[in-house]
């Protein structure tokens, strides 16, 4: 488990964190969510041990992270622009991290180079960028650490290669214990991903949940009512986020559970009803409007 606890950090008197506490459980895909500057850099530099917070504990397996080689050992971190060596190819790369982490899997590291179409004995500077974070996602998986902490990771990989890293990380985390984080700032990269999210804003947590939980609580329904005076009738019975009309049909983002919908839709007069699945925006849009947020004005859609 990974553990900030109050943790606070400032730069030159920038606050890029204020006393912010977050949980990560093993097992879990972890995403963190915040627009430019929110602190998801920071927060993931802390976790792992790179930064030393000014006020409260980075926790990694019940070890403080900072300066402490057996907790730093679990973790391998994937910056937002991966860092290679001068002239390095993904030879080179691969021999200097099986001298870092014990448990690296060579094996796999050139199966998985191969499978990409990543040439190893390339110079990793001729590579596109989307390429290089490839080539970082595949080192960081292939070090077996029990986490992997993605800054940006995902953001611009193209469909197919998020569709494969996302197999990858299903396959891995049901062959050990392995726990991603994913920071991003954009919602769109985290869905489908993601167990549990973290919301953050202007060096705060304004959320963390998890989406299943989320889910339980929003459905977003399709509908055609019999009459003016049924659809006025139900309404006023739900619990309204979002309500799109066009023609006769209504598309409506309501709180409740699926059973209660469902239950309330089929005992109503609709010549039509379905009960669809939420992308994460939608959700994230109920979630914060409770707090009195909006949203779009903190993360991109
Ligand atoms: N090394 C640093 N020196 C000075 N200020 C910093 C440093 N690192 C971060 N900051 C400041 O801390 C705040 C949070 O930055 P951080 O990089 O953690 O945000 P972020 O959510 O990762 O942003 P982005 O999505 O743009 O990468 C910003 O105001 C940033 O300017």
């Amino acid at each position: 488990m990974i553990e900030l606890k109050n943790v606070s950090k400032s730069f030159d008197g920038i606050e890029a964190l204020k006393n912010v506490s977050v949980t990560v459980r093993e097992g879990e895909v972890f995403g963190l969510i915040g627009t430019n500057g929110a602190g998801k850099s920071t927060l993931l530099r802390l976790a792992c041990g790179v930064f030393k917070p000014d006020d409260g504990l980075a926790i990694v397996d019940n070890m403080p992270v900072y300066d402490n080689v057996h907790a730093k050992a679990k973790l391998f971190f994937i910056a937002d622009e991966p860092y290679f060596f001068n002239g390095a190819t993904p030879k080179d790369m691969e021999r200097y991290y099986s001298s870092v982490y014990r448990n690296f899997d060579r094996e796999r590291f050139y199966l998985y180079l191969n499978s990409f179409g990543l040439e190893s004995r390339r110079r990793i500077s001729t590579f596109s960028k989307g390429m290089k974070k490839q080539l970082a996602i595949l080192l960081g998986l292939s070090a077996k650490t029990e986490y992997l902490l993605c800054d940006e990771t995902f953001d611009g990989l193209d469909p197919v290669m998020r569709q494969s890293v996302k197999s990858i990380f299903a396959k891995e985390m049901q062959e050990r214990q392995f726990t991603p984080v994913i920071a991003s700032h954009n919602l769109r990269e985290l869905e489908d991903i993601c167990d549990h999210v973290g919301l953050l804003h202007q060096g705060g947590v304004l959320l963390s949940k998890d989406l299943e939980e989320m889910k339980c609580n929003i459905q977003k329904i399709q509908c055609v009512f019999s009459s003016k005076e049924e659809e006025k009738r139900l309404l006023k019975q739900l619990d309204i986020v979002k309500c799109d009309r066009r023609g006769s049909l209504l598309t409506l983002t309501v709180r409740g559970s699926r059973e209660e919908m469902i239950a309330m839709f089929a005992a109503a007069d609709c010549l039509f009803h379905e009960v669809l699945p939420l992308s994460l925006e939608e959700i994230f849009i109920s979630e914060t409007e409770v707090q009195g947020y909006d949203i779009k004005k903190i993360v991109l859609g």
